[in-house]
Formats: structure tokens, C-alpha cells, sequence
């Protein structure tokens, strides 16, 4: 303990690798306890760009899920993933609530992360730290990811670079050329980095795996765990979009069920625990006496003016599939404001006055304890268990659905539909990503 204490005295802020067991006297007596604090565990960090929705954010886990069991394959290291603190999501608008460094526990089921690759959340990554008051956390590097400036040019090809920065980001040296840098961190004080570069990346996610071997060095006994972080982590692709490994790992993302619970026997849609033991063929799943749709609004309908429909055509394609599967409900799913929920309600009502909309809407106290990363989920779920869905053009939102659909079993035709845009009634199919197991 003394040998300890007498290091992490020379461990400050301007020093971050003295906490090495070089700078130790070592005794005999001592030296076995000392190797055992040496840590062998390398973690890896990531962000998204701060503009990106939450299932978008959820797609890059799957990208960076891979990417680190790849990188623990290759490298046989103790790499642990760090679930980068959830928030502030600009589609979350109750700023009422709690807003950031959210933690993944909130929605998702850590222990089923776990079963694809190892993860903790950033708390427990500070914690592993275990300072002494007022010292910074030093992560070793950190990568702004960019693309390159001159494009993609002629021909794709995979690769990566250290280049200047291509437009301004939040890190910037903290205290003059001392080596450590600020930024935004989730939005935690007293974080650095040790090194900070800009670096060029175009490909799939892979590709650092081979930067990180050739660049990357740690100090062999250090007692200080050893991390590297890449913001910007969505400028890189999938490695194997579809695969088997993709559908791993998004099948380990599963939503905390104790908040959701609505599985159902009847639906045919009830989920084994553990992940890895499920498998499902399309079809087994019935679903809910519903249609379930997920109705994007907001800045869509500006980005996506053409694909989206109108409230009117949207209530009028509703009502020809509760004809066509002889139905009468509709689950409505939506980041829509009031006024526009009661609009589509009166045009369905017009149609046929006999057929129901509803829609979630949680109290003041129940939204405090979900937030509004939970209520989509719920509003995910319900659409997920319904006996048809159909969603809005790529969006995210209605991927997450409908990968949840196929986990299920449901079949493709019940699954895979999109609203068509505009006034329009018939337009292009949505793509098919099936389940691989
Ligand atoms: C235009 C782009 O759209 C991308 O969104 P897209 O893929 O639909 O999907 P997300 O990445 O999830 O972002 C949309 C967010 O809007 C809210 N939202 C959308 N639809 C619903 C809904 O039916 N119910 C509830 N409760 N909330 C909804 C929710 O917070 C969701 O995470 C964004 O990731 C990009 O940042 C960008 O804005």
C-alpha cells in the first residue's frame, strides 16, 4: 500500500504515465502484488456526431460492437467497449427532463451487451481511475474522425490518415502545448487526452483495427488503464452490414424488458432471456390484433419532403390495409406534435368512423422515470409486436422496428412496407434486410 501511495503521489496531471511500476523501488515482497495491478485492459471509447438520433446512435453500436470483437480476435487483448453516456439527443424535446449522460442501463440490457462483447458504461471506466482529488482522467488518444477533404475519388478504396482537422471540433489543447487536451467528454469536467488528432478515414470499421496496431503504443506495465477514443465514430461503415456478426450484435442490443413488458403468448412473440438461445422462423410470430405505423414528422417532412406522406394519404393508406387484413386498430407511433396526431385521428375517422387510434402518451411522473428515449421504445415495441407494420422512409427509427420484427419472426410481407410520399399511394418497396443466425 505504501509502494502505492507513494506512486500515485507522482501521479499528476502533467505526468499521466508516472504511475508506472518503472517508477517504484521495487521489494521482492512486493513485486507480485504489484503485477497484479498492472492492467491488461485496453478500452475502447467512441461518440457520434451530436446532430444524430438515438437510432442512428444505435446503429453505430452495432458498427463499434464489431469492430472491437474483430479488433479482440486480432489482437488477442482484453479490449472492453465503453458505452459512450447517452444525450443531449436534439429530437428530445421535453428539456424538462434529465437530458444527458444518460447511462445505456436507462434502456438497454447490459448483461445481453455483454454476451457479444464486453462493455461498461462510462462511470465505471471512471471509476477504474479511482483518483486522487482533482486529477484529471487522461484518455491516452483521442481520433477526430473526418473525410478526406478531396473526396472519395474515382475508384472506392479503404483507407486512413492523420491530417489536419477539416472543420473545427470541441477539443483544443487545455493548457498551452502541455499535451492535454479539452473537449466536450459527454460533458463531464475533468477529462483529458493525451494526444488529440484529426484523422481521415474512409471504408469500414475494420480499418482501425490495423491503425490501432501499427500506431497505438502503451507503456507495458502501466497501472493506468489504457484507452483510446474515436469521435465522429458514424463516418465509418459497417463491416459486414447484414451478416452474421451484425445481427449478433443487434440481437445482444435489447431494451430493458422490466420497463417494457409486453411480451405475449398469444402473439406468439414471447422472448427467451438469453439472446443466443433464440431463433425464430419468419412466420412462427402472429402479432397483435393491430396495424402498427411509425409516422416520421418533423424535420423529415423537410428532408425528406418527397418520401413522406401527407396526414391525409397517411390516414387513407392505413385504412386500405385494416380493409385489406380485416382489422380495426391502428398503433400510431410518431414524433408528431398534438395538433397533427388529432388530424390524422380526423381523417381516419372520416374514412371509416369505426376504426381506433391510439397512440401512447405517458404521464407527467411515468415520463420522468422513462424519459423520452424510453417512450420510443415503447412506441418501438408496441409497433414491433403489431400483426402488420409499416414505417417512413429510411429512418432509423422504423430499421430498429423492424430488425426487432425479424428477431421475432414475423414474416417478411407483414415487416418490410413504407408509406409512400406525398399523395402518392404506390411507390418503390422498402429494402429487405433478413435475420442471419
Ligand atoms: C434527418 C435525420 O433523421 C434521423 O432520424 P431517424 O433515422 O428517423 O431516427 P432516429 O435516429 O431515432 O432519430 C429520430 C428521433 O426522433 C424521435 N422520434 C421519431 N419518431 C418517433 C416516434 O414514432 N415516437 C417517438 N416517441 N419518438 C420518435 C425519437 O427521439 C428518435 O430517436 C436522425 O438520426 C438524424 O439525426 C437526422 O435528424
Amino acid at each position: 500500500d505504501e509502494l502505492i501511495d507513494q506512486n500515485s503521489l507522482t501521479c499528476d496531471s502533467k505526468n499521466v504515465d508516472s504511475c508506472t511500476l518503472s517508477n517504484i523501488k521495487e521489494s521482492s515482497s512486493s513485486s507480485s502484488y504489484l503485477l497484479d495491478k498492472i492492467d491488461k485492459t485496453y478500452y475502447f471509447l467512441y461518440d457520434v456526431n451530436h446532430g444524430e438520433g438515438f437510432n442512428l446512435r444505435r446503429d453505430v453500436y452495432v458498427r463499434i460492437a464489431n469492430l472491437v470483437y474483430n479488433l479482440r480476435e486480432k489482437t488477442n487483448q482484453e479490449w472492453i467497449l465503453v458505452l459512450p453516456p447517452i444525450g443531449p439527443l436534439y429530437h428530445w424535446f421535453n428539456y424538462e427532463l434529465k437530458r444527458t449522460q444518460i447511462p445505456w442501463s436507462q434502456f438497454f440490457d447490459i448483461e445481453s451487451l455483454n454476451r457479444f462483447v464486453p462493455v461498461i458504461e462510462f462511470n465505471d471506466f471512471l471509476k477504474k481511475f479511482n483518483l486522487q482529488q482533482n486529477q484529471p482522467v487522461v484518455i491516452d488518444y483521442v481520433y477526430y474522425l473526418q473525410h478526406f477533404k478531396e473526396g472519395w475519388g474515382e475508384h472506392f478504396e479503404e483507407k486512413v490518415e492523420l491530417r489536419t482537422c477539416n472543420e473545427e471540433n470541441t477539443y483544443y489543447d487545455y493548457d498551452n502545448h502541455e499535451h492535454l487536451f479539452n473537449g466536450w467528454f459527454f460533458g463531464y469536467d475533468n477529462i483529458r487526452s493525451k494526444q488529440f488528432h484529426c484523422l481521415s478515414a474512409q471504408g469500414f470499421v475494420n480499418i482501425l483495427i490495423d491503425f490501432i496496431i501499427k500506431n497505438l503504443t502503451w507503456p507495458s506495465q502501466t497501472m493506468k488503464p489504457k484507452s483510446v477514443l474515436f469521435d465522429r465514430a458514424e463516418t465509418l461503415l459497417h463491416n459486414d452490414y447484414g451478416g452474421i456478426n451484425y445481427w449478433r450484435a443487434r440481437r445482444s442490443n435489447r431494451i430493458r424488458s422490466q420497463q417494457l413488458n409486453s411480451t405475449d403468448e398469444n402473439d406468439r412473440t414471447k422472448l427467451i432471456y438469453d439472446w443466443t438461445k433464440m431463433k425464430r422462423e419468419h412466420g412462427a410470430a402472429i402479432g397483435g390484433p393491430y396495424i402498427s405505423v411509425h409516422l416520421r414528422r418533423r424535420d423529415y417532412v423537410q428532408a425528406r419532403s418527397k418520401q413522406i406522406p401527407s396526414l391525409a394519404s397517411a390516414a387513407k393508406q392505413l385504412c386500405v390495409l385494416l380493409d385489406k387484413y380485416q382489422l380495426d386498430q391502428i398503433y400510431l407511433s410518431t414524433d408528431a406534435d398534438e395538433n397533427e396526431i388529432q388530424e390524422f385521428k380526423t381523417y381516419v375517422s372520416n374514412i371509416n368512423s369505426t376504426y381506433r387510434v391510439i397512440h401512447y402518451k405517458p404521464d407527467k411522473t411515468e415520463l420522468e422515470t422513462i424519459l423520452d428515449g424510453g417512450k420510443a421504445i415503447i412506441d418501438q415495441w408496441i409497433c414491433a409486436h403489431g400483426k402488420y407494420f409499416i414505417g417512413s422512409y429510411e429512418s432509423t427509427f422504423t430499421f430498429r422496428i423492424q430488425e426487432d420484427r425479424e428477431i421475432f419472426g414475423f414474416s417478411k410481407e407483414t415487416t418490410f412496407n413504407r408509406l409512400c410520399g406525398g399523395d402518392s399511394d404506390n411507390c418503390e418497396k422498402s429494402s429487405v434486410w433478413t435475420i442471419v443466425y
